[in-house]
């Protein structure tokens, strides 16, 4: 097994194919599978999925009753049984079949010489165009469990699965058609049951808006079902006596497009993508509501598993057939990403909102640095205020330098508040963090230039210590400001210190998010011109606690030498948390998002001087920081975090959410995975 191998990690990919073919011309339509099914095994592909009755086409209507057309599809199949015998991916196929004096509209997976089984199908529409009562019976009628196909005895029924026996969880289900188009498709009880990858061979004539249809209940179906769902439709070649097709071919992984192939093309169509089967199975365990269902509908999920061992390529780099996107809390794609900053910044404002109405407090005390996460909670504050009908002169923000602030950042502060029009003021901690450090003796006390961890904390603890008694001051809440990253890497100062607040509105918005989020309000410039310049200034400024004082105009501490890029972080948050992957997979999907910073989909507002590349053995560097403080040293810093909205699907990490952990537990099992990575 090698690590860059995609079956290391979980995947299986996947192929869904848009064939040519001819009118009741089953030895051409088999040669034309053939030709596409080496395409995938080329490919790397697992599986194959083709429409239909792709070996005689859909739309033949009668001919479907003419026995020297039945003939030789049986013919036909008997070629692609010998052509499968040299390549990897189960091929799926439609045909009709004779089978106990009745005519069955079936899938048929053909593997390596086998013929694995023939599933006929369910639901036949008998509406509008679709006339196949006529011709076919339903699959619910079937009276035998096997048929002999080409010289072989074969499964035969509608309550089969395919499992491969050396890939976990990659357990296959067939359907056909309108069976997905009723309200409880047969693939249901088979996800129920445990198929993670349910196909449909599909003949659907095209009409306006049709595709968007096939979309929404391929999107739907996948997620509800929480497994991968393949569509092959029908296209060029079918006949079009009174119809036309346009060979729609889709890959769904839990609601969302992984591959779809070109409508109307003039070639054949061939996609591909990498199913992520180690994600589906762990959100099925989350989930817990599937396997209730399951439970509940037990006794119809009565299937026949039929085995098969695939013998995937485990050694080769095969790439990854899926879009992994850097950021995985910020879309790259600028429709989404403008309604993503909308819903963030509405749900912490709803927050903020509802907390002050039941407290009956009309007014907030927030510390402002110049940095990214006051700026961000502020700016929710403005919001909040704005919609409440108060003054944003109840907003008390306090710029509050100390010993390292900087000119640069102090500025900002100020700019900011003064043009977003809160009360603005400044109090000098330095004073109040001398007498603490002369009270507790520390050397800095006495001109030792001793800037440790206790040096560090006086000054957060003094800034929180003031801001409360503030509060207490002018009957307001303290605003919280710390975002969910720092929070995952325990990177902040505990109980007194910027840990603690009256409701913090950042706790579930990783940094980056909160990048583009103060980016997007700065383009939008809702707050002004002068508002915007202050954001983008502060968008500009390296992040640092600013703690420890600097020699020259930068800040001594910079934040991304301690704790790693929040870039890499925040990914390795996402999938450790959402997912629970394992560090190495997680490694492995960070390798093929963040090693070549020429991919061209970098979200819109990230500027070119930003967009770097990370290698393998950065991205293990700091997931093994990653893995150490989130895992072993920062978990009782989460375990007493102040209430505030959940916000990103990605999670929060609030004890009274998405991430309930023991404050003493130990990373080993973490670490151990870890050396696996090259
Ligand atoms: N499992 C556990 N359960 C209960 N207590 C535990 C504990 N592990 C350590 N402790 C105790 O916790 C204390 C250490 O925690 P704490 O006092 O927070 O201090 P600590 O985590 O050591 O330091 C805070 C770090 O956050 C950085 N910081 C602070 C403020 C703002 C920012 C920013 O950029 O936003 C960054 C700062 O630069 C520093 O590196 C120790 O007294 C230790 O004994
Ligand atoms: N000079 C300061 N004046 C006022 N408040 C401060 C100051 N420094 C820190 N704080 C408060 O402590 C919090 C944590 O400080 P920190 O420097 O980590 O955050 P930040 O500057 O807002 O954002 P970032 O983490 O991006 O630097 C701030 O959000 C702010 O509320
Ligand atoms: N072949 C079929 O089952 C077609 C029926 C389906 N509702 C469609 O139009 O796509």
């Amino acid at each position: 097994m090698s690590f860059f191998n995609i079956h290391t990690h979980g995947f299986v990919r996947i192929a869904c194919a848009a064939p040519r073919l001819k009118v009741a011309d089953p030895a051409f339509n088999v040669a034309e599978t053939v030709r596409l099914l080496r395409r995938a095994d080329a490919q790397g592909a697992s599986l194959a999925l083709f429409p239909e009755l792709g070996i005689s086409a859909y739309a033949i209507d009668d001919l479907l009753q003419q026995n020297a057309l039945l003939d030789a599809v049986l013919a036909a199949l008997g070629v692609l049984v010998e052509e499968s015998r040299s390549l990897q991916p189960v091929a799926i196929v439609g045909a009709p079949l004779r089978i106990d004096g009745r005519l069955f509209n079936c899938a048929i997976a053909i593997h390596r010489g086998r013929i694995l089984a023939a599933v006929p199908k369910t639901y036949l529409p008998n509406y509008r165009e679709f006339y196949e009562r006529r011709q076919f019976a339903s699959g619910e009628r079937a009276a035998v469990e096997s048929v002999v196909l080409s010289g072989q005895d074969v499964p035969f029924g509608t309550d089969i699965l395919l499992k491969a026996s050396d890939i976990a969880d990659f357990t296959i289900h067939m359907e056909i058609c309108e069976d997905v188009w009723t309200p409880v498709p047969p693939s249901s009880f088979a996800a129920l049951a445990g198929a993670t990858v349910l196909l449909n061979l599909s003949a659907s004539n095209v009409t306006i808006g049709k595709s968007d249809w096939r979309h929404a209940l391929c999107k739907a179906h996948s997620g509800r079902c929480i497994a991968a769902y393949a569509y092959s439709a029908a296209g060029p070649g079918e006949s079009t006596t009174d119809l036309a097709w346009d060979g729609q071919a889709m890959i769904y992984e839990s609601g969302v497009l992984m591959a779809e192939a070109e409508r109307f093309a003039a070639e054949p169509q061939l996609i591909v993508a990498d199913i992520d089967l180690e994600r589906l199975v762990m959100d099925r365990i989350r989930q817990n509501t599937f396997g209730d269902n399951a439970d509940a509908l037990r006794d119809r999920l009565n299937f026949r598993t039929i085995s098969f061992e695939l013998a995937p390529d485990r050694v080769s780099d095969l790439g990854l057939e899926r879009t992994i996107e850097r950021f995985p809390f910020v879309p790259s794609d600028d429709a989404r990403l403008n309604e993503l900053c909308f819903e963030a910044y509405n749900i912490q404002s709803h927050g903020l909102r509802k907390r002050l109405e039941s407290a009956r407090v009309e007014k907030i005390v927030i510390g402002v640095s110049g940095g990214l996460d006051s700026t961000q909670a502020l700016i929710v504050a403005a919001q909040t205020f704005d919609a409440l009908g108060l003054s944003r002169s109840n907003i008390l923000a306090y710029t509050l330098p100390a010993f390292a602030t900087s000119k640069g950042t102090k500025a900002n502060a100020w700019r900011l508040m003064t043009a977003l029009g809160v009360s603005a003021q400044e109090i000098d901690m330095t004073p109040a963090c001398r007498q603490m450090l002369v009270d507790i003796g520390h050397p800095f006390a006495k001109g030792k230039p001793v800037y440790d961890i206790t040096f560090e904390n006086v000054q957060a603890g003094a800034r929180t210590s003031v801001l409360f008694r503030l509060a207490n001051q002018n009957n307001g809440l303290v605003l919280g400001t710390g975002d969910l990253s720092e929070l995952a890497l325990g990177w902040c100062t505990y109980g007194v210190g910027d840990h603690m607040s009256h409701y913090n509105v950042n706790g579930s918005v990783s940094k980056t998010l909160i990048q583009h989020l103060i980016r997007w309000v700065a383009q939008s410039q809702r707050f002004g011109a002068d508002a915007s310049a202050a954001m983008l200034d502060i968008l500009a400024t390296e992040i640092s606690p600013e703690l420890v004082p600097g020699k020259g105009d930068g800040p001594s501490q910079r934040t991304e030498d301690f704790v790693g890029p929040y870039a890499l972080q925040d990914f390795n948050l996402f999938y450790i948390t959402r997912f629970g992957f394992r560090p190495s997979k997680v490694a492995f999907l960070s390798q093929h998002a963040w090693s070549d910073a020429g991919r061209g989909d970098w979200p819109p507002n990230i500027e070119a001087d930003k967009r770097v590349a990370y290698d393998l053995p950065v991205i293990k560097r700091w997931l093994t920081v990653f893995v150490r403080r989130f895992f072993e040293t920062s978990q009782f810093k989460r375990s007493a975090v102040p209430n505030g909205p959940k916000v990103s699907s990605g999670g929060s990490l609030s004890p009274r959410g998405d991430w309930r952990a023991p404050s003493d537990a130990s990373a080993a099992a973490w670490l151990v995975d870890l050396d696996r990575i090259p």
